[in-house]
């Protein structure tokens, strides 16, 4: 029998939620998402017919422009055998970032990069998959050197070496078994922002809350941003439901100026924020810093928008933020991730990654598991994200207990969709869709 597995065809499907239906998602800078996803599907020639899946998220309009993008790429995938990526996985990312024309759309931003992040980390679940282990456990047992073989230095050699990377992996190596101990025990934190979304009433928020307490969160993140004064009254409300000892983090989504940030932070600064959230525009390193120096004790926040390792580099030389979020597919997938996950343990800054979306919290336990397992080898200060919606579309959703996630149990990356989601929420031609056109009419 043979051991290789052959993509033989990429399935590119546009996919979109109506979410703006009931304003779940809303924030200043995006008051009507519809959670969206243009989701890949690596196809092989293996007996079993095994797939790769992948996603890459968008909000709606536009998501058609990743699928695109997505069709471009795939000449660089179809006909070549997994094996021939697995090999090598680092040379594999830098074709698939690297392409010499595609390379002038981005390069590694933009709508080529959230598609390279699709294609990405849709190899990485086939991986997966064939090796018959969740994404996390694959990494964990992958030697130093082989997980930093998977990593693309170019460009980030001035914060960290192959070299320096390779100690701090190899300083964790021989603890590892205890940190997977705890999560399979105990999980890994996780925070909410199912009760925070900003369209949503003041009665409902109170409702969420107090669900979100029982529940077992201890730390909840509200959207701010609009106008000052409803911000100060939300967050008055919140620390009413929630008291004074759970923690609360504010994400303002960009809405504000560099000095207007700073001014309505300390105006906010009375309800006890632990951190604010993209405060400013995310290529805007110089400003996050100035915010930064004049906030502290509360940590400025960001990353779901942060294009690749470079601005998280620049971002973590600045001291420009004490919280770094990472986002599964807004960077370039797996491999980008793990660069940054290495920067961010040399600077001792906490990784607390986007989620929510659609998929991003199935995606990113395993990133910040493999985090604890093998790079920082910590929880302080570090917890995920978590948004209560569109899990029942997964054939492997996360799984919560007392206000953590359990670690996936089944092989892959955790991301694929049942084919009756897939079918009826496909734009524009899906059941769901149709029904809405009728509406409208
Ligand atoms: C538009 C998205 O829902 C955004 O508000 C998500 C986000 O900023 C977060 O979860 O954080
Ligand atoms: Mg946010």
């Amino acid at each position: 029998m043979k051991n290789t597995t052959l993509i033989t065809n990429i399935v590119v499907k546009d996919i979109r939620f109506p979410t703006s239906r009931s304003l779940d998602g809303s924030d200043a800078m995006n008051p009507d998402p519809d959670y969206s996803a243009a989701y890949v599907i690596l196809k092989t020639d293996h007996p079993d017919g095994l797939e790769g899946h992948g996603l890459t998220f968008t909000i709606g309009r536009g998501n058609e422009l990743c699928v695109a993008a997505v069709k471009s790429l795939s000449y660089l995938i179809v006909g070549k055998t997994l094996e021939s990526f697995t090999s090598n996985m680092g040379d594999f990312y830098r074709m698939v970032s690297g392409d010499s024309q595609l390379r002038w759309l981005g390069p590694e931003k933009g709508v080529i990069h959230l598609a390279t992040a699709a294609v990405v980390n849709a190899v990485w679940d086939l991986y997966a998959k064939k090796e018959g282990k969740p994404l996390w456990k694959l990494l964990a047992d992958m030697s130093p050197e082989d997980l930093i073989s998977c990593v693309d230095f170019t460009y980030i050699t001035d914060a960290i070496t192959p070299d320096e990377a390779l100690q701090l992996l190899k300083s964790k190596e021989s603890s590892k078994q205890e940190r997977i101990d705890t999560l399979l025990r105990e999980g890994y934190p996780a925070y909410t922002t199912s009760a925070g979304w900003l369209g949503y009433s003041d009665e409902k928020m109170r409702r969420l809350c107090r669900e979100a307490k029982a529940e077992g969160f201890d730390h909840i993140k509200i959207k701010v941003g609009s106008d000052l004064k409803d911000d100060m009254r939300r967050a008055a409300i919140i620390r009413e439901e929630i008291g004074p000892d759970l923690r609360l983090m504010m994400d303002a989504n960009q809405k504000w100026d560099v000095d207007e940030a700073i001014a309505n932070i300390q105006q906010l600064a009375k309800f006890d924020p632990w951190w604010i959230e993209e405060p400013t525009s995310p290529d805007d390193i110089l400003g996050h810093a100035k915010i930064a120096k004049a906030i502290a004790p509360i940590h400025v926040a960001t990353g779901e928008h942060c294009q690749n390792r470079v601005m998280f580099k620049q971002l973590m030389q600045a001291r420009a933020f004490g919280i770094c979020q990472i986002d599964s597919c807004r960077v370039g997938g797996v491999n980008e991730i793990l660069a940054i996950l290495l920067m961010a343990a040399k600077f001792e800054i906490p990784v607390c990654p986007h989620a929510g979306g659609v998929g991003l919290c199935e995606y990113v336990q395993h990133l910040s598991m493999i985090d604890y397992i093998a790079v920082s080898g910590s929880l302080e200060n570090r917890i995920i994200e978590y948004v209560d919606h569109l899990h029942e579309h997964f054939l492997d959703p996360v799984v919560i207990k007392n206000g953590a996630y359990m670690p996936p149990k089944l092989p892959g990356y955790s991301i694929e969709m049942k084919a009756e989601s897939l079918e009826s929420y496909r734009f524009p031609e899906g059941k769901i869709w149709k029904e809405i056109a009728k509406e409208k009419e």
